[in-house]
């Protein structure tokens, strides 16, 4: 920490309101009063995601929603989720719609909303692919437990 200066990661800002100093975590955009002590993460603490998930005979719960059984196999789950995201990045069909209509997860019927989650949360797999995306950004096929998903980080 250079003399007044903050460390890496912050802006140091002053108050309008109360003319006080404060402290902006530039990759969260959160700020403090206390002066950081620490260099900023870069992390965000929790992140929030939409999923459309193609389960198979394999998964943990082979059952939803959609199918009392599900019997398919998971080459099939992948060649079915495969032509979702293919219709989603054509823009032939909205990430809702798809996962509305077509994810085996109870969250389908929220567009495919997880809500917001930090890490030790979710499966692993599924956790550190959504961590790595950038808001906006649809992830290529995802396998957990569950089956196959498709993540699209919303926040
Ligand atoms: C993690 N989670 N959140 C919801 C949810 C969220 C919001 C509204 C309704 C349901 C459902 C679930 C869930 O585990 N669903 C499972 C399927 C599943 N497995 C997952 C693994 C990782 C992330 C999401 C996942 N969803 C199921 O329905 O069999």
């Amino acid at each position: 920490m250079s003399d007044g200066g903050v460390p890496a990661g912050w802006e140091e800002h002053t108050s309008r309101s109360t003319g006080r100093k404060y402290y902006l975590n530039i990759y969260t955009k959160e700020s403090q009063w206390e002066i950081p002590q620490t260099p900023a993460t870069k992390e965000m603490a929790t992140v929030q995601a939409s999923h459309l998930l193609v389960k198979h005979c394999e998964s943990r719960r082979p059952s939803s929603w959609r199918q009392d059984n599900i019997t398919k196999t998971k080459e099939e789950a992948l060649r079915e989720l495969i032509s979702y995201r293919d219709q989603i990045v054509s823009g032939e069909k909205t990430f809702e719609e798809l996962a509305s209509q077509y994810s085996d997860c109870s969250s389908a019927k929220r567009g495919g909303d997880l809500g917001p989650f930090g890490r030790g949360q979710m499966q692993k797999p599924f956790e550190d692919a959504t961590f790595a995306l950038k808001v906006g950004e649809l992830s290529e096929p995802v396998w957990t437990d569950s089956g196959v998903h498709i993540i699209m980080r919303t926040k």
